[in-house]
């Protein structure tokens, strides 16, 4: 895919349907309850029409698309874990050992699982070509051996940052012919919070201290060494001159790609295509945590209208996660204090949604309840909540 080739696809992402979210919301206001009473599902029921075009929505098929890749940047001890954790969950997803994997069973959920560059060999066994042939084997995607490190030079040419996009944006098409009605983003990568936090402070000028946290369980001075890098990698895009130099929608495209490319991973270029593939094919997706916040709030610079198909989940520990949720305008709706990543917020949060869209399905209106709803007046006209 060229570069003209992808912006040419983001520009087919079309806004939500306006017209769908006034039915379903005026549907909520005729359902049995004291009015605004079902809180946020009320809202995620609306938002899930203006995705769908349709007031009632069903939730059966779900799946989270968990995208794995390694980072040249953990040379430089930037995380707690050794490089061999990526190639170790990645295996560990096809037999739902992680914790994604345990949630996705318990749940109902089903995984895609992508190699886009883990470093250690994986045995042949293991992988397929084709996406959903088989959840429980890797779809091989890999551009190469993790990418470089983000410390000494971009991460990766412009060509696999693409390709990455590609994938994604694939795998998004897959899923919606094979019938998912929601899908989520999940990733596995030792040294992907540094990237992340690169990509971050890069797209916000925000510095290390507010984008940083300590991923997996960083020492001290691995904190302090991932801290300087993100710094220094974020600097040149952190300038008042560079963000004034974006002043057209294609600029800023340009400006984000270059940033993925030189500050992020395999994995947030693919889980950025992902929620601009979802986008376009007019697919609900769940961000996670602190890595999916990171490359959904990529994919909303490169076509903001791709925030109306993206639902934020748990507010993760990670320090960073936050500001994303801000500049995507986006509430994450479950505060359960994790910070794992994975895409292990996802499982849990499509049981929501379900139940957001069984409420809208199958509750009576107040008239079908043979309810008279005259006292309704006085609680719409007060300002009682
Ligand atoms: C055993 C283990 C399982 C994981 N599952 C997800 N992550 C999480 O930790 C990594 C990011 O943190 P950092 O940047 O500090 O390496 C990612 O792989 C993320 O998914 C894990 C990390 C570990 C150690
Ligand atoms: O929130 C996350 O996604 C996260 C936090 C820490 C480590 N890995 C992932």
């Amino acid at each position: 895919m060229t570069k003209e080739e992808f912006f040419a696809q983001l520009n087919e992402i079309d806004p939500a349907d306006v017209k769908a979210m006034e039915k379903a919301a005026d549907r909520q206001a005729r359902l049995a309850k004291p009015p605004g009473s079902l809180g946020v599902l009320e809202e995620l029921s609306i938002k899930m029409a203006g995705i769908t075009g349709q007031v009632n929505n069903t939730i059966e098929k779900t799946c989270v698309a968990v995208m794995c890749a390694d980072n040249g940047v953990a040379e430089e001890g930037i995380a707690s874990a050794p490089q061999s954790v990526t190639r170790a969950q990645t295996i560990n997803f096809t037999r739902r050992l992680t914790g994604v994997g345990a949630l996705a069973e318990s749940f109902g959920s089903d995984l895609l699982i992508v190699d886009l560059g883990v470093k250690d060999d994986i045995p042949q066994e293991f992988y397929c070509e084709a996406p959903l042939a088989d959840t429980h084997k890797i779809v091989n995607r890999r551009i190469r051996r993790g990418t470089w490190n983000i410390a000494k030079g971009p991460a990766m040419t412009f060509a696999e940052a693409l390709q990455c996009i590609e994938t994604g944006m694939e795998m998004a098409s897959a899923l919606k012919k094979a019938g998912y009605d929601l899908i989520g983003a999940g990733e596995m990568g030792i040294g992907n919070t540094t990237t992340s936090a690169a990509v971050l402070s890069a797209l916000t000028g925000l510095g290390a201290e507010e984008t940083c946290g300590r991923g997996g369980g960083v020492n001290d001075a691995g904190f302090s060494k991932k801290k300087e890098i993100v710094d220094a990698v974020s600097q040149p895009y952190r300038s008042t001159e560079f963000g004034e130099a974006l002043d057209c929608l294609t600029d800023v495209r340009n400006a984000t790609l270059e940033i993925l490319a030189t500050a992020g991973g395999f994995d947030i270029c693919a889980m950025t295509g992902l929620y601009l593939g979802a986008a376009r094919n007019r697919l609900p997706i769940v961000i996670d945590g602190y890595i999916s916040a990171v490359a959904s709030l990529a994919a909303y610079m490169m076509a903001p209208d791709c925030a109306s198909y993206m639902f934020a989940s748990h507010k993760s520990l990670e320090k960073g996660y936050m500001h994303a949720m801000d500049r995507l305008e986006l509430r994450p709706f479950l505060d359960l204090d994790m910070r794992l990543g994975e895409g292990s917020g996802c499982p849990i949060a499509f049981e929501v949604l379900r139940g957001a869209c069984d409420v809208m399905c199958h509750m009576a209106t107040f008239d079908e309840a043979e309810i008279n709803d005259d006292y309704l007046d006085e609680i719409q006209e007060g300002d009682f909540f």
